[in-house]
């Protein structure tokens, strides 16, 4: 890497620092597709496996403790909810419900699914997904399916691990190697992941600024 590419690295995360510890608002919650905001803003959605971690992940990007509502309980989320980042506004973050939870109704998770599958196919000012992955668990075929149908829709997103508090250093490496490999092998996903823990706050200036950059894209 140069050093002008340096420089701008550099700028980019004192920018998205800068950005993430000012305005950041709750917009809506949008339980259907017809309660969606005007596309005005370019979005960058957070998607996963239920209880993986997006709606904490969204609060340490942000900086807020709650801004999005996270629990123990997997199928919190269940709604599009959007978080408007910038005065004035500059994009948008999108948590989404969950995949993977078997213990809600069929009739629940179809309607989660429906909704998730629609909004990441079709938003025009969807700049980028993140597709979270617990490091303590790897890939799961959900996840596989989920990167499918978003490399078939040629919806660019970047895979980042959660939880790595959670691990020992020497299983988190192991994991990220087989993740990365994976992810290689898909043509939207972006080539190198991210490891991120929402607790302790690992690789959250990295995220935010990768974010930044993929919403200038
Ligand atoms: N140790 C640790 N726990 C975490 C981390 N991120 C999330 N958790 C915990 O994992 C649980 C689920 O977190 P959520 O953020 O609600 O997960 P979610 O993906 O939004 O879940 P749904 O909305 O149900 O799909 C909560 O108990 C969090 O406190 C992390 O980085 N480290
Ligand atoms: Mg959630």
């Amino acid at each position: 890497m140069s050093e002008a590419d340096d420089a701008t690295e550099a700028e980019l995360a004192e920018e998205a620092a800068r950005l993430f510890s000012g305005r950041v608002e709750f917009l809506l919650s949008a339980p259907q597709l017809k309660f969606l905001p005007e596309p005005d803003f370019p979005e960058v959605a957070f998607c996963g496996r239920s209880n993986v971690g997006k709606s904490s992940l969204i609060n340490a990007v942000t900086g807020r403790r709650s801004i999005a509502r996270a629990s123990v309980t997997p199928g919190r989320t269940q709604e599009l909810n959007f978080f408007e980042v910038g005065e004035p506004t500059q994009f948008r973050l999108v948590d989404m419900p969950g995949y993977g939870f078997a213990k809600a109704p069929l009739k629940v998770v179809e309607k989660w699914r429906g909704l998730v599958r629609t909004f990441l196919r079709g938003r025009a000012p969807l700049k980028r997904t993140l597709v979270l992955v617990d490091s303590r668990h790897g890939l799961k075929d959900s996840d596989r399916e989920m990167m499918k149908m978003l490399d078939e829709a040629a919806v660019g997103y970047r895979v980042v691990l959660t939880k790595t508090d959670k691990i020992k250093a020497s299983e988190l490496e192991a994991v990220a190697g087989k993740v990365e490999a994976e992810a290689r092998k898909h043509v939207a996903a972006y080539p190198e992941i991210h490891r991120t823990s929402a607790e302790k706050g690992m690789g959250i200036s990295e995220l935010r600024a990768a974010i930044l950059a993929d919403v200038r894209a």
